[in-house]
């Protein structure tokens, strides 16, 4: 299976407080597009630090494609205490990039993030939502294969979560034709934007992937609350 990029096997992370994370088996295949959803402090974004290789599992095995580029936006990006344009530049460059393409790189990232007018700004002035679609935009730059992004559009207005989606609904269609297709997780607690964006959902519940599943057969599983269209519950079973 030449399209698999990381496979999970056995996966588990156990710490002082017990285990975050158990038993974990899945497939990331080429092209997919998975949202990582469930309750808070189920372990989503655990999942998403093992798979970027920040985290190392304490049992089990996280095999990935070989060669494959791994990048990933986390809620509260790290930033370099320099410009925007520094920020977006520099890992391009570090990939052994010349500066000058290095540069422009960078700014078509930043143009596609809305934040180009920002480049001469000092990063860590940027309002949260900022920061996370500069930490994006970096990634942008560097079009790893496989994109972790741990709820990317948390702390943006829903203008800017618009852009978002539509951008990465972008990469998805681009990649076939620019480089192959790329990879994407993301956890969310946005079922509307998960339906949006996901080809596939996984649903992780107390450490475990209790569903992984097409994004429509979850669906089937979300059913708006009789009083409140905004409130969704998750019904445990398939539908009928
Ligand atoms: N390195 C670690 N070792 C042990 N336990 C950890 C580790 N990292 C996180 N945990 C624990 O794992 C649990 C799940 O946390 P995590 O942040 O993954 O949840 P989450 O689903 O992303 O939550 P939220 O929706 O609130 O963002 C927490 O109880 C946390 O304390």
């Amino acid at each position: 299976m030449n399209d698999v990029v990381v496979t999970l096997r056995g996966v588990g992370l156990r710490g002082a407080q017990g285990w975050a994370l158990r038993s974990i088996d899945a497939v990331l295949r080429r092209g997919e597009c998975v949202a990582v959803v469930g309750p808070n402090g189920s372990g989503k974004t655990t999942l998403l630090r093992l798979l970027a290789g920040v985290a190392a599992p304490t049992e089990g095995q996280v095999l990935c494609a070989p060669g494959l580029k791994v990048g990933m936006v986390f809620q509260r990006p790290f930033l370099l205490r320099a410009s925007v344009g520094l920020n977006a530049t520099l890992p391009v460059w570090l990939q052994g990039v010349a500066w000058s393409q290095a540069r422009h790189t960078a700014r078509r990232a930043l143009a596609e993030l809305g934040l180009e007018r920002l480049w001469r700004q000092p990063a860590h002035q940027l309002s949260g939502g900022q920061q996370q679609r500069l930490a994006l935009a970096r990634l942008w730059a560097q079009q790893p294969d496989l994109w972790l992004l741990d709820e990317p559009a948390a702390s943006l207005d829903p203008q800017a979560c618009a852009e978002l989606e539509a951008s990465l609904l972008r990469l998805m269609a681009a990649g076939a034709a620019q480089g192959g297709p790329r990879t994407l997780v993301f956890s969310s607690h946005d079922w509307g934007q998960v339906r949006r964006l996901a080809t596939r959902v996984w649903w992780v519940q107390g450490g475990c992937l209790k569903w992984d599943e097409p994004v429509d057969a979850f669906w089937d599983r979300v059913q708006p609350a009789a009083h409140d269209p905004a409130a969704l519950r998750v019904s445990q079973e398939p539908l009928p």
